[in-house]
């Protein structure tokens, strides 16, 4: 067994970055940045006006103004105001040549050309400088992974086409006599075939192509079937067949086909028979079956991967602190990942941590790190946890 620090390092060094794509910016939400972008534009591109009134050189209370033209967003006013004058302006509209303030509709009052200046006037001066958002050449610097308010960013910067690492495609390949598929009627002995959604939605939400492949018999020629259908991924997932028992052939399969195993069990719990390689090709990682310990591997091992994929930084799921809300035990030899709920008072495992329960996983929102070894904690000792 190796510890999940060195097991990630291996994966790590097995995981290439793939490569770039340029996609329209309207499919760019959630993608990863893969080169920096830069504004060929200053935003605003001419000093605007942020209210609706009328633009002016200075102004008091009690002035007065002879409205002389009209700016609106979109159509400058073509001159030069000077004093005494005032040109109706609207938000967003380019500010006149002269004028250094808006004074707001609310503190004038109109009689037809003329304006007044009513007391109460705000200080101003409602301009938007030029290029007071971003200025020519400002970056949005990569890898970065793109969100709603980024995209928004890059329309800014007129970017219309956005380079991008490719999204990884990952073959799912879960293998059981036992499993059938949500909707399907189990005969007896069976049951139904969950983590494999739970990887799926996981996958998705990382941004990977996940790929459902169809459920593996325990045999090995139904299992050189799946393996052969996950050819051109980027990376396979095995649910699954990875301890010891009769059945458990996912090791031996995928080795007769020369995959070359980087590690084969991690001193974590769960997730303990987790073994990894490379096979044709394609990254493999073999995920343990019970359903809690596929989906913490998928949060400890197989998220950094995607993201690295991704071109994202190469580190661990990312750990918060707190406290324990309630004390623990000494931990065992294994770095334990414990399903747990943040509450007012810290973080608070549940008691029943069987790798079988997802209704546990359903209901917790992190998972406690306890180090290997850790001696027992009392309530309100500091804690390092994953959020789920
Ligand atoms: N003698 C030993 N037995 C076991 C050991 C061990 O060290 N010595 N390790 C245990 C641990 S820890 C785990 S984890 C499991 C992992 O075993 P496998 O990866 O071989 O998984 P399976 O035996 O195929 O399945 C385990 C369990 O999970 C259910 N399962 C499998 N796939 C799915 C799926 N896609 N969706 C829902 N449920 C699934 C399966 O029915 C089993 O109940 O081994 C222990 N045994
Ligand atoms: O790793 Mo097993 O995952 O402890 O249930």
């Amino acid at each position: 067994m190796i510890p999940v620090s060195e097991a990630l390092d291996r994966l790590f060094s097995l995981t290439p970055t793939l490569p770039v794509e340029e996609i329209p910016l309207i499919e760019a939400n959630g993608r990863v940045l893969a080169r920096a972008v830069s504004a060929t534009r200053n935003q605003p591109p001419f000093s605007a006006s942020a209210m609706d009134g009328y633009a002016v050189v200075s102004a008091a209370p009690g002035d007065r103004f002879t409205v002389i033209g009209e700016a609106a967003a979109g159509s400058r006013y073509d001159g030069p105001v000077g004093p005494g004058e005032a040109v109706r302006i609207f938000t967003g509209a380019p500010v006149p040549q002269g004028a250094t303030r808006i004074v707001i509709q609310e503190d004038v009052t109109r009689d037809g050309d003329v304006i007044t200046v009513t007391e109460g006037l705000d200080k101003g001066p409602h301009i938007r400088g030029e290029g007071g958002d971003f200025r020519v050449g400002q970056t949005i610097d990569a890898p970065v992974r793109l969100t709603p308010a980024l995209v928004a960013l890059l329309a800014s910067m007129n970017v219309a086409r956005v380079p991008v690492t490719g999204r990884p495609e990952v073959a799912i390949l879960s293998t059981g006599d036992e499993l059938v598929m949500p909707g399907e009627i189990p005969g007896p002995d069976q049951i139904i075939a969950s983590n494999t959604f739970g990887l799926h939605a996981l996958l998705r939400d990382l941004g990977a192509q996940p790929r459902l492949l169809p459920l593996a018999r325990d045999d090995e020629s139904s299992l050189r079937t799946a393996f052969d259908l996950a050819q051109g991924a980027d990376l396979v997932v095995t649910i699954g067949g990875a301890s010891v028992g009769d059945h458990d052939l996912v090791g031996k399969v995928a080795g007769d086909l020369g995959m070359d195993r980087a590690f084969y069990k991690v001193a974590m719990r769960p997730g303990k028979p987790l073994m990894a390689g490379t096979l044709n090709g394609a990254m493999m990682i073999g995920l343990p079956g019970n359903p809690v310990s596929a989906m913490v591997c998928g949060h400890v091992f197989v998220a950094p991967v995607i993201r690295a994929m991704l071109g994202l930084p190469r580190a661990q799921a990312l750990r918060k602190q707190t406290v324990l809300a309630q004390s623990q035990p000494a931990n065992g030899p294994r770095e334990h990942y414990m399903r747990a709920r943040l509450t007012e008072n810290g973080i608070l495992p549940d008691q029943r941590q069987d790798s079988s329960l997802l209704s546990v996983l359903g209901l917790s929102d992190a998972l406690l790190v306890r180090p290997p070894h850790d001696p027992a904690r009392d309530a309100g000792d500091p804690v390092e946890y994953i959020p789920l």
